[in-house]
């Protein structure tokens, strides 16, 4: 089984302060991992890393069998499908859905002089359809709602029929009916054979869809436990990267947390 991403002994240290300490991961083709922690745990970083969008400061990333730092970036990137808050912030507000989702065949986040062919405009259609967004194409993204732009980032990370996904917080901020509907388009999406290698990022385990294979624990940037997800997805371990005396359940492939009762009064 090929690897499409690898990190060797990383640290990343940005104004004196250590982001991420010795971190080493692999990421397998058939993999679909979550990453879990804590807020400022370095679960962001790990995905600018992964997306090439930043170097380490020790260690090395290879991301599909280039090492960053040494290969051309704009080139990589369009193999990588990113669904970002911070990527969707650089989407002009009157931009319309459908350009969103094109856009992404020359990853750059404003329609201006690129010419498309019929194959780009075929599969952003396609794309659109499958994420339940055809009849907001002609809308512009400014004007969505929150859940309705998750949809756009995602389908726009998919445009590409990228070799690694990558996706932060895709269910953040959303209500239960948006986040169940999300959850549902990503399990089937995950389970596709044709399905690209996923990492998604998120704080709840309530989020994390069925079918996803691995779990990684981060806490002050370091990995706590990682590995296959009911291996580690313990109260220990979840107690021990979040603070807080936490006991977890499964239940039909979702899980749930929550603390330990009369544990968190301070
Ligand atoms: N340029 C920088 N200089 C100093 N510290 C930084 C810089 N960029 C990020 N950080 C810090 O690095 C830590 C990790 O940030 P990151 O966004 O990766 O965390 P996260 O786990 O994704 O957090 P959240 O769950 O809140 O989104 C945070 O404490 C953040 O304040």
């Amino acid at each position: 089984m090929a690897s499409v991403l690898e990190l060797s002994d990383v640290s990343y240290v940005r104004n004196g302060n250590r982001i991420l300490d010795s971190i080493s991961w692999t990421v397998d083709e058939t993999d679909r991992w979550v990453i879990l922690g804590s807020n400022g745990a370095g679960k962001s970083t790990i995905l600018q890393l992964a997306s090439a969008s930043t170097h380490p400061s020790s260690g090395t990333v290879d991301v599909l069998g280039e090492r960053v730092g040494r290969v051309d970036v704009f080139e990589l990137r369009t193999r990588i499908g990113l669904a970002a808050t911070g990527l969707a912030r650089r989407v002009p507000p009157h931009e319309r859905v459908g350009d969103v989702v094109l856009t992404a065949a020359y990853a750059v986040t404003g329609r201006w002089n690129e010419r498309y062919d019929s194959l780009d405009l075929e599969r952003a259609a396609e794309v659109m359809e499958a994420w339940d967004l055809t009849q907001l194409s002609t809308r512009s993204f400014g004007t969505l709602s929150d859940g309705e732009r998750k949809r756009v980032q995602i389908a726009r990370a998919v445009m590409t029929d990228p070799e690694l996904m990558l996706l932060d917080e895709p269910a953040g901020s959303l209500d239960l009916g948006s986040r169940e509907s999300l959850l549902e388009s990503l399990e089937d999406y995950a389970s596709s054979a044709l399905a690209p290698a996923i990492v998604m990022v998120t704080h709840h385990v309530e989020e994390i869809p069925p079918g996803f294979t691995h779990v990684m624990l981060l806490a002050e940037g370091r990995i706590q436990a990682a590995g296959p997800v009911a291996e580690v997805l313990t109260d220990a371990n979840l107690t021990s990267t979040f603070g807080v005396p936490l006991q977890v359940a499964q239940e039909d492939g979702r899980w749930r947390a929550r603390a330990k009762r009369g544990t968190t009064a301070r």
